[in-house]
């Protein structure tokens, strides 16, 4: 059981942007993927989600090749995105039912319980007859979240998780995120907002130069690229501004 992407190369009809790149996620391990705008992150996120055709490299997701079973491997996947993702015409309440069904939810009794679980705790329980645009972006961000903790998928794809939420919704999405962490499931989050992003994970993954330079907590990010204590987080995105100018 884990993820592993093993020297991924890849990007968009005759661009590479991606270059042997190599990450793996156990089970119970949250990793936030970190790097400059344009770096990559959105590109590996769709590598993985099997939106773009790799140029080499495998990944894997509990054994399961996505390239030669896509359709299993994308099943045991949720993805967050930083922009919401709804159906026009389908209500609160016909998104949740095609989550079940897309995922496979059985126990349709025990999905309902934790779809009004969720729902009540990001304040849309009196909604589920409304369609999505009734609601706000924030609020139509909360209807990916609950979609995405109600499929309960052994990975968790995440894109820019914080912005558009107010801070209430933030603490309740990091609490799902530490929850599905000790069952044991697996997040990979894109984030530039280290600060929140460190409640949530255990070790940041530096993507530069189409490739993960360092995986490690913050303090050994920090001594990879011999910061001093007194320096602030943020200076790791100087450097990695000069090695990508260096290029
Ligand atoms: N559809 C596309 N076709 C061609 N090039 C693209 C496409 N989408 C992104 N790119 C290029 O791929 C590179 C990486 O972009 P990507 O969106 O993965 O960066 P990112 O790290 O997610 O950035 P940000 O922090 O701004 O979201 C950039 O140079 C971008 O111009």
């Amino acid at each position: 059981m884990s993820l592993k992407i093993n020297k991924l190369t890849g990007g968009y009809t005759g661009i590479t942007i991606i270059k042997d790149l190599n990450l793996n996620i156990e089970p119970g391990q949250a990793i936030g993927l970190i790097g400059l705008n344009g770096a990559g992150k959105s590109t590996t996120i769709k590598h993985i989600l099997g939106l773009l055709r790799m140029q080499k490299g495998t990944i894997e997701l509990n054994g399961t090749n996505l390239t030669q079973n896509p359709s299993k491997f994308k099943k045991m996947v949720a993805y967050i995105p930083e922009t919401p993702i709804l159906y026009p015409e389908l209500t609160l309440k016909e998104h949740l039912e095609l989550t079940m069904l897309t995922y496979g939810l059985t126990d349709i009794d025990k999905a309902w319980q934790r779809a009004h679980e969720l729902c009540k705790m990001f304040r849309l329980d009196n909604k589920l007859d409304w369609l999505p645009i009734n609601f706000s972006k924030g609020m139509q961000q909360k209807v990916m979240l609950v979609a995405a903790f109600l499929a309960n998928p052994d990975l968790y794809v995440i894109d820019e998780p914080f912005t558009g939420l107010d801070p209430l919704a933030v603490a309740n999405f990091i609490d799902l995120i530490k929850e599905a962490v000790k069952q044991n499931k697996m997040v990979l989050m894109t984030t530039h907002v280290l600060a929140e992003a460190q409640e949530a994970v255990q070790k940041f993954a530096v993507l530069n130069n189409g490739t993960i330079e360092i995986v490690g907590s913050l303090e050994e990010i920090r001594s990879f690229y011999h910061l001093k204590p007194t320096d602030s987080i943020d200076r790791l995105y100087k450097i990695l501004n000069q090695e990508s100018a260096n290029e």
